[in-house]
């Protein structure tokens, strides 16, 4: 059995899976999104009580729907959830169409400029996420093993990890998750494309099994402490191993 799969690897074994027409897409992605709040209450148990504040960021692909599934979940806890989108909502791929609208049923969306955040987008995330609000969590939803190029558009947003405002800023209370890779890294390659911009993260919750990027000791520092949620794909490990 493989235990580190690349991006590639991961989508032939989804696609395979929903190609046997045992589960489907939008089941997947509500497994996911159903681990990733489990492994948060995991991690986090004291956040079981009372009722908290999340900030989730979306992307344009199934990561974002990843998110969307959070969302509501964390919002039927009782939460107050914010969600900002960086993408077209007409745009989006079916599965994460889907959760956009079911979220949308439950709460607004900020639109982020897309492809690149201004500064204005970003006054108003550090007010969402880092102002007086007193948010206990920021879940980074918008890419996963999809990323392909560097994330320029969203440096403005990202390129600020070492002083007190932006994402991941380790001097704030809230506590950072990503889902599945940590934005900005590219889920085969052991470094970021650019070496200030990616979301830093204290729990990374990626799906079936880990990939290169969790696992080299520059990135563990970005993605904090690694859990894997199984979405039920083990029935279909063997075409791991003819994906290159
Ligand atoms: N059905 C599935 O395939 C499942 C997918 N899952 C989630 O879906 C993710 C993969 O989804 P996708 O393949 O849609 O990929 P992503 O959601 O990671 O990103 C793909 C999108 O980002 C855009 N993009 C890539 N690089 C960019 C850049 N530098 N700047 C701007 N846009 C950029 C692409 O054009 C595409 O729209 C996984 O990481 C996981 O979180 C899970 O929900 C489990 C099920
Ligand atoms: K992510």
């Amino acid at each position: 059995m493989t235990e580190l799969l690349t991006a590639a690897q991961m989508r032939a074994i989804e696609q395979a899976a929903i190609a046997s027409g045992e589960v489907t897409g939008l089941e997947l992605m509500e497994r996911a999104g159903r681990g990733v709040v489990e492994a948060i209450f995991e991690e986090w148990p004291e956040l079981k009580a009372g009722s908290h504040r999340a900030v989730v960021l979306c992307g344009p692909g199934n990561n974002g729907g990843d998110g969307f599934v959070v969302a509501r979940l964390l919002k039927e806890w009782g939460w107050e959830v914010e969600v900002f989108l960086y993408g077209e909502p007409a745009k989006l791929p079916p599965d994460a169409r889907v959760n956009y609208e079911r979220w949308r049923g439950m709460g607004e969306v900020t639109s982020l400029s897309f492809p690149r955040v201004t500064e204005a987008d970003v006054e108003r995330f550090n007010e969402a996420a880092y102002g007086l609000s007193g948010t206990s969590l920021v879940v980074d939803a918008i890419f996963g093993v999809g990323l392909t190029r560097s994330i320029e558009g969203l440096s403005p947003l990202f390129g600020y990890n070492d002083i007190e405002v932006g994402v991941g800023d380790r001097l704030t209370p809230a506590r950072h998750v990503a889902i599945d890779i940590p934005s900005g890294m590219f889920a085969d390659e052991p470094e970021p494309p650019d070496y200030l911009s990616w979301f830093l993260a204290d729990l990374t919750v990626t799906f079936h099994r880990m990939k290169p990027a969790h696992l080299h000791s520059y990135t563990t520092a970005s993605c904090g402490n690694v859990v894997v949620k199984d979405i039920g794909l083990g029935p279909w490990d063997h075409i791991a191993e003819v994906v290159k």
